[in-house]
């Protein structure tokens, strides 16, 4: 479902005196279904940078990322939003809050915008905001009043309320307690279940070895000094 193959990634500080900074040489995975992969390696080796491209937010210097078949070196804007729409999902480590959407809206827009109707969009958001453990009193508030731990639950509801075949997941137990990070594990080990294809970052070494069925060390891709 994830094929990388040769990646190269550099970034030019074009505010530095156009310094390049080259990140990834050859970078070369696959996530399959079911499978959870967690990329380790030291801190500034490039996991983020991986996951960007692959969410298709970064360009890709060289090789090829495929996610679900689609190309994502050269995509157009496009193909990368209806990639998203239906099968690549992300919970990002911060929640991009839009003033003024009541958190229940924001966690089931995915649903609203694949064209389900109303009711049940906001039903199965809601079954989901419970099961997180954000108060009834807050989903019709916006998220943007939200405490750090409030608002990453929100996240995590809107990242899983569609059965995305493809998920990214960055950091998605950081700041919560043993409760909550619970459920999320129980989450992400249901998506694996029903065969999901996962790339994730877990800090947290507990729910690495939990979630995950393999590792890949990103340093590997580093350029050779
Ligand atoms: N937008 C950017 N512009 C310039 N350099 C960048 C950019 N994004 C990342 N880098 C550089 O790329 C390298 C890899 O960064 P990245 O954030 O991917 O590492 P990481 O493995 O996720 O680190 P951490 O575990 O600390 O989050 C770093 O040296 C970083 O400075």
């Amino acid at each position: 479902m994830i094929v990388v193959r040769d990646v190269a990634k550099r970034f030019t500080l074009h505010n530095q005196g156009g310094a390049v900074l080259e990140v990834m040489a050859a970078a070369s995975l696959r996530v399959g279904p079911g499978e959870c992969v967690g990329l380790v390696g030291a801190s500034g080796a490039g996991k983020s940078t991986l996951m960007r491209m692959i969410w298709g937010n970064y360009r890709i210097d060289a090789g090829s990322i495929r996610v679900a078949g689609v190309e994502l070196a050269g995509a157009e804007p496009r193909q990368v939003i209806a990639l998203r729409r239906a099968t690549l999902g992300h919970v990002s480590q911060f929640l991009r809050v839009v003033p003024r959407v009541p958190a229940l809206d924001v966690v089931a827009e995915p649903l609203l915008s694949l064209g389900m109707d109303q009711d049940r969009a906001r039903a199965q958001a809601a079954a989901l905001l419970a099961r997180l453990n954000i108060p009834e009193r807050l989903w019709p508030l916006s998220p943007t009043t939200f405490s750090g731990g409030e608002q990453q639950r929100v996240n995590i509801a809107r990242g899983f309320v569609h059965p995305w075949p493809v998920l990214l997941l960055d950091e998605p137990t950081a700041s919560l307690d043993a409760a909550n990070r619970e459920v999320v594990l129980s989450l992400i080990e249901e998506a694996r279940t029903r065969g999901a294809a996962i790339l994730g970052i877990f800090h947290d070494e507990a729910a690495r070895a939990r979630v995950c069925t393999r590792l890949v060390d990103v340093s590997g891709f580093a350029v050779a000094a």
